[in-house]
């Protein structure tokens, strides 16, 4: 399934009874099944030496009860690569290969979930047949860094909009083509990178939607210290953004962070973080996930805890190809 508009993204949710369920972390989910992610390219070396543990962990989260999974490009850039003597047009294929590798794992999931539809007796496989979206991650410039500017937003002065914009414009217009659903900006800690998606997904007129995501240590600003309101109405004022939304940041923030954000818009443990869930869709939150530490237990909880939410509604309305 496609995702070209913000209608499409209604759609989207109202397929999936109104309230639809993200991943949890990939990259510390993949760690814990025992890859070492003590790189610069942090979950993105996976894509390099083990796409399918990437697989197998989209494919859990699709099992556990996800309707949108988020590719291993968060910290896959080509400058990145090229420190690692990777070509450009190698990093290119990289990371379109992070996006096919989630895509393998939704198929995979179709085809198994056909399978147990046609196979009432295969009590083993009981997948349900639901709307699936590919999002293809991105992580901030100081995720590249990798020196913790990601948790501070503190970029320093010689860094501005422009830089921003140059140092994410390949990655985004290669990852707009890959064949995602839709681009997840994950982890932004600053107004400033905010504005440089925003202006990116314009100047380069970019034919798949996105969500911008921000980070929160206070449950008033974004980490850098800017305002979430703020950062909220830049992505706001981007026709390209579906989404706006809080990863990576403590869940007892969330349900304040989320009423702030709808202040800007006219839109839109394990047991610990699911208790919050129904405070968050209350607060006005219809895409509910997991980000580092959550794992497909998690999101089990989530999804089981969403479908006594969702509104019940014929499938037949729902697969037509
Ligand atoms: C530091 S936030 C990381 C987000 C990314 N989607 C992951 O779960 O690995
Ligand atoms: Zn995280």
């Amino acid at each position: 399934m496609g995702l070209k508009t913000v209608e499409g993204l209604t759609d989207f949710l109202r397929q999936c009874g109104g309230y639809a369920v993200i991943d949890g972390g990939l990259a510390t989910e993949l760690e814990r099944h025992g890859a070492d992610l003590n790189d610069p390219l942090w979950s993105a070396k996976c894509v390099i030496s083990s796409p399918h543990l990437i697989r197998r962990v989209h494919l859990d989260y699709l099992e556990a009860g996800a309707n949108i999974i988020i590719s291993a490009s968060y910290q896959a850039t080509l400058q990145g690569f090229e420190a690692k003597g990777i070509s450009k047009e190698e990093g290119e294929a990289l990371l379109k290969r992070s996006v096919e590798i989630a895509c393998e794992a939704r198929n995979i999931y179709n085809d198994r979930a056909a399978k147990s539809s046609w196979d009432d007796l295969d009590n083993e496989s009981n997948l349900k047949h639901k709307p699936i979206l590919v999002a293809a991650s991105v992580g901030s410039y100081g995720a590249y860094l990798a020196d913790g500017s990601e948790y501070s937003g503190i970029y320093g002065d010689a860094i501005m909009v422009k830089t921003l914009k140059d140092f994410h414009r390949r990655r985004v217009q290669v990852l707009a083509n890959s064949g995602a659903d839709l681009i997840a900006f994950e982890t932004t800690p600053n107004k400033m990178e905010a504005q440089a998606y925003a202006e990116l997904l314009e100047e380069e007129v970019i034919n798949i939607p996105a969500w911008f995501s921000f980070s929160s240590k206070d449950g008033t600003n974004v980490v850098s210290g800017d305002s979430v309101v703020e950062c909220a109405s830049i992505a706001e004022s981007c026709k390209q953004v579906v989404g706006i939304g809080i990863n990576c940041t403590p869940p007892r923030y969330i349900q304040g962070l989320i009423q702030s954000i709808r202040k800007a818009t006219t839109g839109v443990a394990e047991e610990d973080f699911v208790s919050y869930v129904d405070k968050w869709c209350d607060a006005g939150a219809s895409l509910v996930g997991g980000c580092c530490r959550t794992t497909p237990n998690t999101i089990r909880a989530i999804s089981k805890l969403l479908s006594s939410k969702q509104v019940s509604q014929g499938l037949a309305n729902i697969y037509v190809d």
